[in-house]
């Protein structure tokens, strides 16, 4: 299973480009796809279906579904948002048959129809301004209408690109995504707005090239890790050191310490900064909890875990195998400019695992403008300490300084709550133990610890009350689950 290729505006624009004689045409394609879905979930239900087209083509999308499913006798309305022509040929012959053929066209929300669902096709990819007037009006009723919604392309208001909603946005159920998957369906704002994205690549995907960005689901990317070995012994599955845990914070490192022996790593040592630290953890007894001097013969370090403001930074940026930079040692190098260049020279691997205040302060900026191109940050923070990145919150981004990029699909707002970020700090240092290179052990614990935390909400553990043990130990039972 190959993963999913994420296209943004400007590259969906050439693609767009070199099909614009493609025959049937691309619209055709598209608005006959959207037909297709909407009578299967319609079908479902029964009743009417509102369509309601913007001014640009994504109306016209609007247009030729509406003129296919009349055709097939649903009962349709069209609501014409600002009453223009449209542009493209398609939807101007799509409009005219669907008029001679009886179609109801109405200027105002259809107050008096009770449809079992809404076909949102008020903006697309293009839509580059904040909705306003007739079109934002649009949108609330769309919203208001407690319908089923399906959006055509995006969910009219979310920027394709960043997945920002601008002004007023469009909470779809389901939308059907055309051509390619957009990173704004899977992040930012676009998480809540987008319900079930459907893919129609329009006949074109084999055609698409190489794209920079692409989708992490749980079921291409399980099998990056190699099934045990019969002959296997703790040696074969690496030692993580983990440097943290400073007076008070001595949960987080240890957290990160269970995660990892829990999703795999032989031997796990856990360095306490806080002089009068357990000497061991009653509940995972096989961690060796240590002096912050004793756990450095490992094959990867995890720095910063409540690490406060011990030394654990430029502990981890001296040690000459990958590490995983988190929380407190993000802080740090946020704070200190004298760390960035022993970084970034660093021959083996680095990975940092902001989330988006933390991205924030390595950045010099604020947690608005991270969240508002969360790609673009993390992208920046990439090449910025020559470093595998993931920028954390719904829809994480993983960066990489060669320019690529992807979004992980896996994980709930159940783990908006302390302590996940160091389980997810000790599941990457598993992940490297284990033998995958940083690009991937990073990817592949990321959708690791968010297919656990939606595996836990699915047998009714969380989202409320959901807790990063928890998700350590759902993440091992899927680990070692069959696909
Ligand atoms: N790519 C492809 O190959 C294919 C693309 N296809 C479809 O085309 C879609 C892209 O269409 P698009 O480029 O015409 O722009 P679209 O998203 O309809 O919206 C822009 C329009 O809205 C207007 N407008 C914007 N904001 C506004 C506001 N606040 N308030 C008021 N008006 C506002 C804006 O006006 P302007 O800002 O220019 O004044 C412009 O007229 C794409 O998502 C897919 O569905 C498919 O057919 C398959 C092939
Ligand atoms: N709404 C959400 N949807 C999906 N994942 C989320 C959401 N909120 C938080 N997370 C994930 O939870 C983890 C929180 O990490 P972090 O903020 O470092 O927490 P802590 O410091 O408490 O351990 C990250 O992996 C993040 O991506
Ligand atoms: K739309």
């Amino acid at each position: 299973m190959s993963a999913p290729a994420l296209l943004n505006n400007a590259e969906l624009r050439v693609v767009e480009q070199r099909f614009r004689d493609a025959s049937p045409p691309l619209m055709e394609r598209a608005g006959r796809a959207s037909a297709v879905l909407a009578a299967s979930i319609a079908g479902e239900r029964g009743g009417p279906i509102v369509i309601v087209a913007g001014p640009g083509n994504n109306g016209g999308d609007a247009w030729v579904a509406a003129q296919h499913l009349a055709q097939s006798f649903h009962r349709v309305t069209v609501f014409d948002v600002m009453g223009t022509a449209p542009r493209a040929s398609e939807a101007v012959a799509a409009k005219a048959a669907y008029g001679a053929g009886g179609g109801t066209v109405v200027r105002e929300w259809p107050a008096s129809v009770r449809p079992s669902l809404v076909i949102d096709g008020v903006l697309g990819i293009g839509s580059t301004r904040v909705p306003e007037g007739a079109i934002a009006a649009a949108i609330e009723r769309i919203n208001a209408s407690g319908a089923r919604v399906l959006a055509l392309d995006i969910a009219s208001g979310i920027d394709a690109d960043t997945g920002v909603a601008r002004g007023a946005a469009v909470r779809a159920d389901d939308t059907l995504t055309f051509i390619a998957m957009k990173p704004g369906l899977f992040t930012g704002d676009g998480v809540e707005h987008s319900g079930v994205v459907h893919l129609d690549d329009l006949d074109l995907g084999a055609e698409l090239g190489e794209s920079r960005g692409m989708l992490l689901e749980w079921e291409a990317v399980r099998a990056w890790l190699e099934p045990r070995r019969a002959n296997a012994h703790k040696g074969s599955h690496g030692t993580l050191g983990i440097l943290g845990g400073a007076a008070g914070m001595t949960g987080a490192a240890i957290l990160a310490g269970r995660a990892a022996l829990r999703t795999g790593a032989g031997k796990v040592l856990v360095g306490l900064y806080d002089e009068r630290a357990p000497a061991f953890d009653p509940e995972a007894p096989e961690l060796m909890l240590r002096k912050p001097a004793d756990v450095l013969d490992a094959d990867a370090l995890v720095a910063g875990p409540g690490s406060g403001s011990s030394p654990a930074l430029a502990t981890a940026i001296a040690f000459e195998k990958p590490i995983v930079l988190d929380a407190d040692s993000l802080n740090d190098l946020a704070k200190n400019a004298a760390h960035r260049k022993p970084l970034k020279a660093r021959k083996a691997a680095t990975i940092l695992t902001p989330h988006p205040g933390e991205a924030a302060r390595l950045l010099n900026t604020d947690t608005k403008a991270i969240q508002a191109d969360r790609i673009a940050s993390a992208l920046r923070m990439a090449e910025e300490f020559n470093a595998h990145v993931v920028l954390k919150g719904a829809g994480s981004i993983v960066a990489h300084p060669d320019g690529t990029y992807a979004i992980n699909t896996t994980g709930n707002p159940g783990l908006a709550s302390g302590g996940t970020g160091d389980a997810l700090a000790g599941m990457i240092g598993a992940m490297l133990c284990q033998g995958l290179d940083a690009p991937r052990a990073l990817a592949f614990a990321v959708c690791l610890h968010g297919a656990a935390a939606d595996a836990c909400v699915a047998r009714g553990v969380g989202p409320v009350g959901l807790t990063a043990s928890d998700v350590i130990l759902e993440a091992r039972a899927l680990v070692n689950s069959e696909p």
